[in-house]
């Protein structure tokens, strides 16, 4: 449906978006995340045809849309824009600012279409009220039911939670995304919240300065990041200062932990390293003798996030323990380190 072949974006001599390169199938939901200023808006404009770019090219559908000196025009790209405030116009009744795409359309076809699109977005009721008679939710829906309306190949949304509650947004994200697949709409979202991104999207692609690190499920973007930045951008964790011994094991505050040599590529014996601890790789043991001591907690209702101490190690580590298991600010209890997953990269 959409592959961008190693794009550069520039403004001026700056280099704004820098070789990157991903694909998204039909009926895909793709995610840009990352940090304020990474280039995410700049290649939803590249995309959706508002800005050119200096290297590489954007397909639709197999054909070539962009490429430096070449740029077909946003309106024939079948693309629908969802903007970060909505951008409903505000003189138009909820059908009208609907309908407004379908102008080519015969009326019944039309009519009929603005029916099923409020049906999809579950807002029947609303037809006839003006956008300053929503909620900022039914506002969000109506906008998404205004792009889905003609049918496009493709949806791109700029942030399209960022004006919403944040009770809201995990609710509504999930309920986009169900609204999205029942109509198999592709659709590539920018966002620089995780939970979004983790809510609403089949794939997820985590930039910094302008380069793409990974382009993956959030899965693998949190239990395989391939660089520390996705690594410490993605969840939470810390990363604990260790060391592979001669044998191939790594030493850390936690202990000696027993590793496949398979699992060792790349890093050598005797080898200064960080692991990453997430919250979810420490248990609460009380017949382990590794004592922690509560530094810092959260009550988060199932579950409590503890920061802990460890004796001998300024370190500290999170743990997501059970909220039955409450201790106070100083209490001390045991843990064990279960990790599911290996990730380790090269002391800088
Ligand atoms: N028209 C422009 N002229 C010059 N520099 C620009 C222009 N638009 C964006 N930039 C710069 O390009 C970089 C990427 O901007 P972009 O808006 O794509 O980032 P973003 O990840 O979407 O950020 P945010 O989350 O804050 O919207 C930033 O450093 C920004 O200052």
């Amino acid at each position: 449906m959409l592959s961008l072949h190693n794009i550069d974006i520039r403004y001026g001599n700056f280099l704004a978006v820098d070789g990157v390169s991903i694909a998204l199938n039909n009926g895909e939901i793709g995610c840009l995340l990352g940090p304020s200023g990474c280039g995410k808006t700049s290649i939803l404009r590249a995309i959706a045809g508002f800005e050119s770019i200096s290297n590489g090219q954007i397909k639709l559908r197999n054909e070539t849309v962009s490429k430096p000196k070449h740029l077909i025009a946003p309106e024939k790209r079948h693309i629908s824009v969802v903007f970060q405030d909505f951008a409903l116009f505000p003189h138009m009744s909820v059908s009208d600012n609907i309908a407004f795409g379908l102008h080519k359309w015969k009326k019944a076809a039309r009519i009929a279409r603005v029916d099923e699109v409020l049906k999809l977005v579950g807002l029947p009721h609303i037809a006839k009220r003006f956008p300053h008679e929503l909620s900022g939710g039914q506002q969000q829906r109506v906008a998404l039911a205004r792009a889905m309306a003609p049918k496009p190949d493709l949806i791109l949304m700029d942030e399209p939670f960022s004006s919403l509650d944040a009770e809201l947004r995990d609710e509504l994200a999930k309920d986009i995304r169900n609204i999205l697949k029942s109509e198999n709409t592709s659709a590539l979202v920018v966002t620089h919240d995780q939970n979004e991104a983790f809510a609403i999207a089949d794939i997820i692609g985590v930039l910094r300065e302008g380069q793409l690190h990974q382009w993956d499920d959030a899965y693998a973007l949190y239990h395989k990041p391939v660089s520390r930045f996705v690594a410490d951008f993605v969840g939470s964790g810390v990363f604990l200062n260790s060391r592979i011994d001669q044998d191939g094991n790594i030493e850390c505050c936690l202990g000696k932990v027993k590793v496949d040599p398979s699992r060792l590529n790349g890093f050598k014996r005797g080898q200064e390293i960080e692991l990453l601890i997430r919250p979810d790789d420490i248990e609460y043991d009380e017949s382990s003798p590794i004592i922690a001591t509560v530094v810092r907690r959260s009550f988060r209702g199932a579950q409590i996030m503890y920061e802990l101490s460890l004796p001998g190690s300024a370190q500290t580590i999170l743990c997501l323990a059970p909220s039955h298991n409450d201790h106070a600010v100083g209490e001390s209890f045991g843990i064990r380190l279960d990790l599911a997953h290996l990730v380790m990269f090269a002391k800088s």
